[in-house]
């Protein structure tokens, strides 16, 4: 099992919680519910650190390291509930991510998308093809 960080996949960190519960007799706690529950706590405690701060600059450039292994360590938590709710319900949340993605794509279309369309409806008008009349 890789450690490294950029390879890690969701279907591992799936694969490690699964073991995790087994290995404690803790899939009988791991509900749905609990789950959904136990990571709307995680969010909580991930709140906190932000809590009272007033605005922060991208990268975290004035923190402490401690804090940003905290941050790491409640952000993972979250993370960690997040795939083994999915996993609990069925859901592939690689597979609804990607999809989500693509209906977020269409949604909010880039500006060059926007601007190609726009290209391409005038060349349309021009040729008389949307304005045809019969
Ligand atoms: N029934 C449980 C309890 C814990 N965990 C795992 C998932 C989380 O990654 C982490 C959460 O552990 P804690 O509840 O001890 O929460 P914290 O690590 O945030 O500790 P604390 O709340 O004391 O800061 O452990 C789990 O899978 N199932």
């Amino acid at each position: 099992m890789s450690e490294e960080g950029s390879h890690v996949t969701l279907d591992l960190l799936k694969q490690i919680m699964d073991k995790f519960a087994k290995d404690r007799d803790w899939e009988q706690y791991h509900s749905p519910r609990n789950l959904l529950l136990a990571m709307v706590g995680e969010v909580g405690e991930l709140s906190e650190i932000f809590q009272w701060k007033g605005e922060v600059a991208k990268g975290l450039p004035d923190w402490k390291e401690e804090e940003k292994v905290h941050l790491g360590e409640e952000l993972s938590d979250v993370l960690l509930y997040l795939v083994r709710l999915s996993d609990m319900c069925g859901v592939d949340l690689g597979k609804a991510a990607l999809r989500k993605v693509q209906l977020n794509a269409i949604k909010y279309p880039s500006k060059v998308i926007k601007e190609e369309q726009e290209v391409s409806t005038n060349e349309k008008d021009k040729n008389g093809t949307d304005t045809e009349v019969v």
